[in-house]
């Protein structure tokens, strides 16, 4: 039932957002949908210092739904970090407004967990166990028992069961991100936010991981919003993909990418919507071979 609800959820979204915004305007047909998780409206970004103002996005606006895989894809620059920052409650709107399951977002909280590009985001004197259980114990909703047993069972669920005891120091990048992801989901949160969690890996070990972060979400359906500048990766791992236009960023289109996996990839249909992103992503520049290569495999 749960299987066949979100399979008729994913059918709505898809009406509603299989094709970028110029068409979903001319769209009548989209079944109702359930309320979004995450609504962020019209919203505007800027860094403010003495001298100047950079405006980071111009009235970007998009849904999240419950379990949705949802894909901020943009080139460097156009305001995906910031976007994600004011979702997790680190930066205010200066326009719009950002909220999730209906409530004004007014900063950070443990229902917004964040994993970013750094390796460097696990304290070095804590073992991994220690690493994800301690936000646990911190916000007190868990006692010391309940967390650490929690923070075994992602461990294990990421594959690090046997370095359980070992310092972030002796483990690679890869397995380094898995503790960050293994840490964010023990914490349960409404949505998990991610900057470029693999950009600093290898190509290998990028692929393993976005297959691994694939069968979490398989098992437990999680709501997914993840930041790349990579159309492949964002094709791989979307369901639902926002694409941004260079600095300062707005909203360019919205596609639908449920279907592609990471089995998808060299298919006629995924080079395709390699192309279809690519030009959304590049319009109106001067376009290269080059540019569509190192977009789509960066
Ligand atoms: N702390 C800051 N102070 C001033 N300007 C900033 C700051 N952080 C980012 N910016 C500017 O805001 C804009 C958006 O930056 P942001 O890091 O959000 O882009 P991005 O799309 O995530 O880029 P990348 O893919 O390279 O990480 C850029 O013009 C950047 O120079």
């Amino acid at each position: 039932m749960i299987v066949a609800a979100q399979n008729e959820r994913q059918r709505a979204v898809s009406q509603r957002s299989a094709v970028d915004a110029v068409s979903r305007a001319s769209s009548t047909l989209a079944a109702p949908l359930p309320p979004p998780l995450l609504r962020v409206a019209d919203v505007s970004l800027e860094y403010r210092s003495d001298d100047r103002i950079v405006r980071a996005t111009h009235q970007v606006g998009f849904d999240v739904y419950e379990a949705d895989r949802f894909v901020l894809l943009g080139p460097s620059g156009c305001g995906k970090s910031t976007l994600l920052k004011a979702i997790a409650g680190f930066i205010a709107p200066v326009e719009g407004d950002i909220s999730l399951a209906g409530a004004p977002i007014r900063g950070p909280g443990p229902d917004r967990i964040v994993v970013f590009q750094e390796f460097d985001q696990l304290p070095p004197w804590k073992t991994v166990l220690q690493n994800v259980a301690f936000p646990l114990i911190a916000s007190r909703s868990l006692s010391r028992r309940e967390a650490t047993e929690r923070a075994r069972h992602y461990v294990e669920k990421v594959g690090l069961a046997k370095f359980a005891s070992s310092y972030p120091h002796e483990l690679s990048g890869g397995m380094k991100q898995r503790v960050a992801i293994a840490r964010a989901l023990a914490m349960q949160p409404r949505i998990l936010l991610m900057d470029e969690p693999f950009a600093a890996l290898d190509a290998l070990t990028r692929r393993k991981m976005q297959e691994e972060l694939l069968g979490l979400w398989e098992e437990a359906r999680f709501t997914l919003l993840f930041v790349t500048h990579s159309i492949e990766e964002a094709l791989i791992l979307g369901n639902r993909i926002a694409v941004l236009s260079p600095h300062p960023g707005r909203l360019r289109a919205e596609f639908n990418s449920h279907e592609f996996d990471l089995g998808s990839i060299g298919s006629a249909s995924f080079q395709q919507a390699v192309r279809r992103l690519h030009a959304r992503l590049f319009e109106g520049e001067p376009t290269t071979g080059a540019d569509a290569h190192s977009a789509s495999q960066s």
